[in-house]
């Protein structure tokens, strides 16, 4: 029996020395709570206190059970109800079972006997669907987050675990990571896991406003508030009341605007654009960036009390480069995803195309692997998606090598590399084309500098 809730019994009766037994009996048990009504308008009153079982005299003074019971249903569909009548007459009996009552007792000398046993096995039905419901949450939320989120590497893990923990609190939450990594998305989970996903989630993307729309996008206007204001307007944070409101990209916001956001967020109130009416606000805030406000606080772009104000849960999301064979496991999830909406053949990807994924280091990250395969299956001519087939600009990958290139061999392997990769890794042919030895390029591959 769950220690922290007593199960709720009440008794409309108006014999009183029959509920004073009642009362007595029930109450042997512990973990019930017991109340006595005489009338019934008594206990209707007292309904919005949500008692999980209810004990009802067929013949009350200000009203009958077949009165008395949908009106109970109505308020309190969840709830048990057992009927007591002074006399056994099938018919009322089976009426009352149609209008969804648990049991019918009759009065005599065993009923408070039956009574105790009905209300125990009632208290039991109810504690299961406690434990259910319980358990039907948790299982929800393992599903959903991997059913929002593809991954499986150690890093897309701990992004779980922190997003499980997020989950369970309604504290600021802040998200940072570089462009597509996927920060809307883990907003979206958070919300729709959350206690707060039969509400608004409201995403606004601070860099897609246009300078001089920021304010009454966000806080709203009134009517006539600024030329072109015709209709009173209201603002995404009014929208996300009770819910998730998802500011991205916020290290683009304007100094003013910060100011503003840093009295709303403060008082938790705010004065549409024009008006002068206090309106309380009530959400939950999700922030994200790819920039570090830290260091933008250090070059004045961004303002200090507002980052402290900010500052909550941090969730940091890695590049897809860091996240070992998630690169494969979302490359054919994408692959998976695109050709059943597209009702076409699910093609596999061949080793070169593999390869050539998990060395490209892509700057747009998921997005940018969601894109390429796409166009890969559209493209594609063969029963595989090969190399080839992928457009994935290795140029951008080979700058990055070459800048961080200190010494001649360092330049040499880079330059290798690279041409390797335009040749398909064929190493005679890029030997031949750089007018080095094979042997050269085999000795780097060996000594692990070059990798095919
Ligand atoms: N782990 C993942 N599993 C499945 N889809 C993903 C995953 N990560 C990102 N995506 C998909 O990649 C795309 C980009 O993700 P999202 O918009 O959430 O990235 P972002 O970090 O918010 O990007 P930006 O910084 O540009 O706003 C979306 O289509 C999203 O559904």
């Amino acid at each position: 029996m769950n220690n922290q809730k007593k199960i709720k019994i009440y008794c409309v009766e108006d014999d009183l020395t029959f509920s004073k037994f009642l009362k007595y009996k029930l109450s042997l048990n512990p973990d019930f709570e017991v109340s006595i009504f005489n009338t019934a308008n008594d206990l209707l009153e007292s309904l919005r206190n949500a008692p999980d079982i209810i004990t009802i005299d067929i013949n009350l003074p200000d009203m009958q059970g077949d009165a008395l019971i949908p009106l109970i249903k109505e308020k309190l569909p969840a709830a048990i109800l057992l009927v007591i009548s002074g006399q056994n007459n099938i018919q009322v009996a089976a009426s009352m079972f149609k209008m969804g009552v648990y049991d019918y007792l009759v009065k005599d000398e065993n009923t408070l006997e039956r009574i105790w046993n009905v209300a125990h096995n009632a208290a039991k039905q109810i504690e299961l669907k406690e434990e259910i419901s319980v358990l039907e949450k948790v299982v929800n939320k393992k599903h959903d987050l991997k059913t929002f989120i593809k991954g499986e590497s150690t890093e897309i893990n701990n992004v779980f675990s922190k997003i499980e923990k997020a989950i369970t609190s309604d504290i600021n939450v802040i998200i940072s990571g570089e462009t597509g990594t996927g920060k809307d998305l883990v907003a979206k989970t958070i919300h729709f896991n959350s206690n707060k996903s039969k509400k608004a989630y409201v995403a606004v993307n601070v860099a897609a406003i246009p300078k001089e729309l920021v304010e009454s996008e966000l806080f709203g206007h009134e009517k006539g508030a600024f030329t072109g204001a015709h209709q009173q307007r209201i603002g995404k944070f009014e929208e996300a009341k009770g819910g998730t409101l998802f500011l991205d990209e916020i290290g683009e916001m304007e100094l003013p605007v910060q100011a503003k956001l840093l009295r709303v967020l403060q008082e938790m109130e705010l004065n549409r654009v024009g008006g002068n009416k206090n309106i309380p606000l009530d959400f939950r805030l999700i922030i994200a960036t790819h920039r570090d406000l830290k260091q933008e606080v250090k070059e004045g772009r961004f303002r200090e009390d507002l980052y402290y104000r900010l500052m909550g849960f941090s969730i940091d999301l890695p590049p897809l480069r860091e996240r070992g064979k998630d690169t494969l496991f979302l490359a054919r999830f994408f692959i998976e995803q695109f050709s059943r909406k597209n009702k076409i053949k699910i093609k596999e990807l061949n080793t070169c195309a593999k390869k050539l994924l998990l060395k490209y280091k892509f700057p747009g990250n998921v997005r940018e692997l969601k894109a390429v395969i796409e166009t890969a299956i559209l493209m594609g001519e063969e029963d595989k998606i090969m190399a080839t087939d992928l457009q994935v600009d290795m140029a951008d990958n080979f700058e990055i090598n070459y800048k961080s290139a200190t010494t001649l061999e360092d330049y040499t392997i880079a330059i290798i590399q690279k041409k390797l990769e335009e040749n398909n890794n064929n190493v005679v042919l890029t030997a031949t084309k750089l007018a080095v030895g094979k042997s050269t390029i085999y000795r780097y591959i060996k000594q692990g500098k070059i990798k095919i």
